[in-house]
């Protein structure tokens, strides 16, 4: 089904993907863009790619059926202008974190060649040689198309995933922004000012970061996450992220004056009830 697919950004995200297709498809050959040429060398000595360059043109030469964006997403409109001025055709799909107002632009640019796509699968590594074959299988990935996608695309993308073994859900591109603004982004922001905090309170010679159990450690693994595709997300979704943030600043400063306060039977409540709903996540 798939011959030549290229791949735009060949770090944890464009590598994990390349494994996948080599997997399921294994003639098929995979050309990879990044403009740090150390990532291309990496995957080419890893054998993720076939192929590769750090210029977006070579995109054309390579004359793939569909194109991968795996960048960081501050990075999509410049490479949606490339693509679009090489005049490519094919189908155009990405893994951004973000989607709203990124699909409508990337549409303007593209047109309705362009699908996007959202696989609720990753780690806190970054970089090719951090890449899972297995990373998509038996997880979500969303996909975001509009009244002006070509039901064609539409169709590639879907199948393409399904052929990965993920579970792919079509989504209003905002109404994915509001979910993973709460679910996702807002906890990594969280987790972030965490590390903040504890090393503000660590004092007078006590590092406290020499004192974590696992519970701070699980917290706070997704701290380790690359901070420039945070920085990105953070400024692209940032509405939704700052109302989720707000509301939990409102949850923890409800803990906090029951704590002040002293009310030991509301606090075994909230405790409770937050329990209980983590508990039911599978
Ligand atoms: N890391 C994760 O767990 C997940 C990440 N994503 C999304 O996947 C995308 C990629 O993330 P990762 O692979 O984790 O990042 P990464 O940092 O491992 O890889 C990004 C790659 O893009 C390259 N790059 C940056 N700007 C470029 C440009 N203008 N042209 C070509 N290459 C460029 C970098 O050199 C790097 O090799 C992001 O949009 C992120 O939001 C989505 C789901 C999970
Ligand atoms: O490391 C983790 O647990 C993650 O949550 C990874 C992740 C990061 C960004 C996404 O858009 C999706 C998944």
């Amino acid at each position: 089904m798939f011959e030549r697919v290229c791949i735009v950004g060949v770090g944890f995200m464009g590598g994990s993907f390349a494994l996948a297709l080599k997997e399921r498809y294994p003639q098929c050959q995979i050309f990879g863009i990044d403009i740090n040429h150390s990532a291309i060398s990496k995957a080419l000595e890893l054998k993720t790619i076939d192929g590769g360059s750090t210029q977006i043109k070579d995109t054309l030469r390579f004359d793939p059926q569909l194109v991968v964006i795996a960048t960081p997403v501050g990075t999509f409109e410049e490479i949606a202008k490339a693509l679009a001025q090489l005049d490519i055709k094919c189908v155009i799909t990405d893994l951004g974190s973000v989607k709203g107002r990124i699909v409508y632009m990337m549409e303007e640019h593209l047109g309705g060649n362009f699908v996007g796509g959202h696989p609720i699968a990753g780690t806190e590594k970054s970089g090719v040689e951090n890449s899972l074959k297995d990373l998509f299988k038996g997880k979500r990935c969303v996909i975001t198309p509009t009244e002006k996608t070509s039901p064609q695309a539409k169709k590639m993308v879907k199948d393409l995933w399904q052929s990965l073994d993920a579970l792919v859900e079509e989504m209003d591109p905002y109404l994915h922004d509001y979910i993973f603004g709460a679910v996702s982004h807002m906890p990594h922001a969280v987790a972030f000012a965490l590390i903040d905090a504890i090393a503000r309170l660590s004092k007078d010679g006590v590092n406290l970061f020499e004192y974590p159990g696992g519970g701070f450690k699980d917290f706070t693994r997704i701290a380790s996450s690359d901070p420039i595709m945070w920085r990105d997300i953070f400024l692209e979704n940032a509405e939704n992220i700052v109302k989720a943030i707000e509301v939990f600043q409102e949850s923890l400063d409800t803990l906090k004056s029951l704590i002040v306060s002293g009310k030991a039977y509301e606090i075994t409540q909230y405790l409770s009830k937050a329990k209980e709903l983590r508990d039911r996540i599978v």
